[in-house]
Order: C-alpha cells, then structure tokens, then sequence
C-alpha cells in the first residue's frame, strides 16, 4: 500500500500522509514516495500549490519511524538514514509555488519539522505539537530546527528546541508558528488565484531567504542529529517509547 499519495483539486497538489496506523510515521517507503511526488510537481509547471496533510483525525505525522531509527545506528548510519528527508525539507521549502501544511492531528518531532518545510501552517483545533528531539537526547534530524529560526522568532525558536514543549494548537497560533486554526481543509487560499499571482508570491517570499546559508545550517543540523544518535540519552528515551505501554 502506498505510504503517501497526490491528488490535484484544480491544479493544487494535495499530498496525504497513509500510515494512520502509525500515526503517519515517516518510514524510508514513505520517504522515497514522497521525494518522487515533490519532483513530480516541482517538474509541473500548471501545478499552482502544495498543501501537505494526512489521512485520519489522530495525527499529522509523529515524525521518523523510530523502529527504523532505531538507536543502535552508528553516526555515519544514522547520517544516511537522516539526510534523504533534510534533502526532502529543502526541496520542498524552495519550491517555485506556496507550500501549506494542514495540521489534522498531532505532530512530534519530525513532523513538526516536515510542516515547518512549508511556507504556511494552519492547525486543527485542539491538537497538540512539539519539537520533542531535545528530550529524545538528539537535535531535529531533518533540518527543521534551522527551518523553524525561518517561520518564527529566533527567541521563540530557541525556546522551544530546548524546551522540547508539546504546545497546543492555540499556543502555536500565538508563537506565529500557526497562521491559523481549522477543523477542516480548505482549499481556497489557493484555488481561488491564479497561478501567477500564486508563483509570485513564493517568488517574494523567498528572496528574504538565503537558500544556501539554509542549506548549511539544515546540514550541519542533521550533522549534529546523526552525531547525538548513538548517545545513551537517545537510545534510553527510544527505548522508553517502545516500552511505554508495557508499563
Ligand atoms: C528521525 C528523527 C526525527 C527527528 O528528530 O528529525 C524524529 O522525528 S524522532 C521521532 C519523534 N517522534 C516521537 O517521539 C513521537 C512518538 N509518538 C507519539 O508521541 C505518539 O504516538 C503520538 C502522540 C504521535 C500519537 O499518540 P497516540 O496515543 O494517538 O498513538 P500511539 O502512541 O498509541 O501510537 C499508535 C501506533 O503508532 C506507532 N507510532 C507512533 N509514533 C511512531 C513513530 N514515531 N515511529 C514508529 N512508530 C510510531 C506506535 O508505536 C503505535 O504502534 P502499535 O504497533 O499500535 O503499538
């Protein structure tokens, strides 16, 4: 069974996350699906958009799939596995059409980071998000902690990498991490424009981004992830996770 799929609603790319089992976890599956989609739509020039959700009501995405991140990963294994998805973030934060992460559910770790890749998030109400990596004992793996100094206040940022909180929906809103709160998806922001005022708008956005000193601080994230990974503080709070309802 596919781990993500792409409909397009009037030349919108909706991409949907498929593993309501796990929560939406991102396996390697998913990460190769996932990498072929967003070149499939960086290739299409009708494409006016991208918005980014999941099936299910639970949760968005719970971030890396633990049981294939496993802690017994050296940290040269550990960077092979991390870096396909910090390539997956950059791409998809510069692609030529805005990006819109709709939050149906929670989001731990790396899915808070895959939502902060997209230019926009808006959140379900009532659901729950955290960059939880500082209390797994790593740094986000992704890049998403460099990505996050780009949406928010580099304060608010740093605040909440150390802190490593699970926030709720209106606590995101408040930090600008939320650009606002929905029950459902809707469309409309972009399917009621053009796809030039559309490609426009990325293109402003983005020349208050320097894409490559991103690049380099999104590497040397995972970098740094990847170093952490064989920590006794990471394997001890994997393992917790997966011990958790023995208890
Ligand atoms: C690659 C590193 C990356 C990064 O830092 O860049 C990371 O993201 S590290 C992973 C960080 N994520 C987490 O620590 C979140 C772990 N999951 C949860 O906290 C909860 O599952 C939650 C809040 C997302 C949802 O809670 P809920 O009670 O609704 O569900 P369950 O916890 O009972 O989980 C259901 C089912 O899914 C499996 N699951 C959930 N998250 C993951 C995951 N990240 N990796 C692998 N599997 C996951 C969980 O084990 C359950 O499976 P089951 O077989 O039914 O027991």
């Amino acid at each position: 069974m596919e781990t993500v799929y792409v409909t397009y609603e009037e030349d919108v790319a909706v991409v949907t996350l498929n593993r309501e089992d796990k929560r939406n976890a991102v396996s390697r599956q998913m990460t190769m699906e996932l990498r072929q989609i967003t070149e499939e739509i960086k290739a299409n020039e009708q494409v006016k958009a991208l918005v980014l959700t999941s099936r299910g009501e639970r949760a968005f995405c719970s971030g890396g799939d633990l049981k294939e991140l496993h802690g017994d990963l050296s940290e040269e294994e550990a960077y092979t596995v991390l870096s396909p998805m910090k390539e997956l973030l950059y791409e998809i934060a510069t692609l030529p059409v805005p990006t819109l992460a709709y939050l149906n559910g929670e989001a731990r770790g790396g899915g808070c980071e895959l939502a902060t890749a997209c230019d926009i998030r808006i959140g379900k109400e009532g659901s729950r998000f955290g960059f939880v990596q500082g209390k797994l004992g790593i740094v986000p793996g992704w890049g998403g902690g460099a990505l996050l100094y780009e949406r928010i206040s580099p304060v608010q940022a740093f605040h909440w990498l150390t802190a490593s909180e699970v926030i709720d929906a209106e606590e995101a809103k408040q930090l600008g991490w939320l650009q606002g709160l929905a029950n459902e998806l809707d469309l409309g922001i972009f399917t009621n424009r053009s796809k030039e005022q559309l490609r426009f708008w990325k293109k402003q956005l983005m020349e208050n981004i320097d894409t490559s000193v991103l690049y380099r601080k999104m590497e040397e994230e995972t970098r740094q992830s990847a170093a952490l990974w064989p920590s006794e503080a990471h394997k001890k709070a994997v393992n917790a996770f997966f011990s958790r309802k023995n208890q």
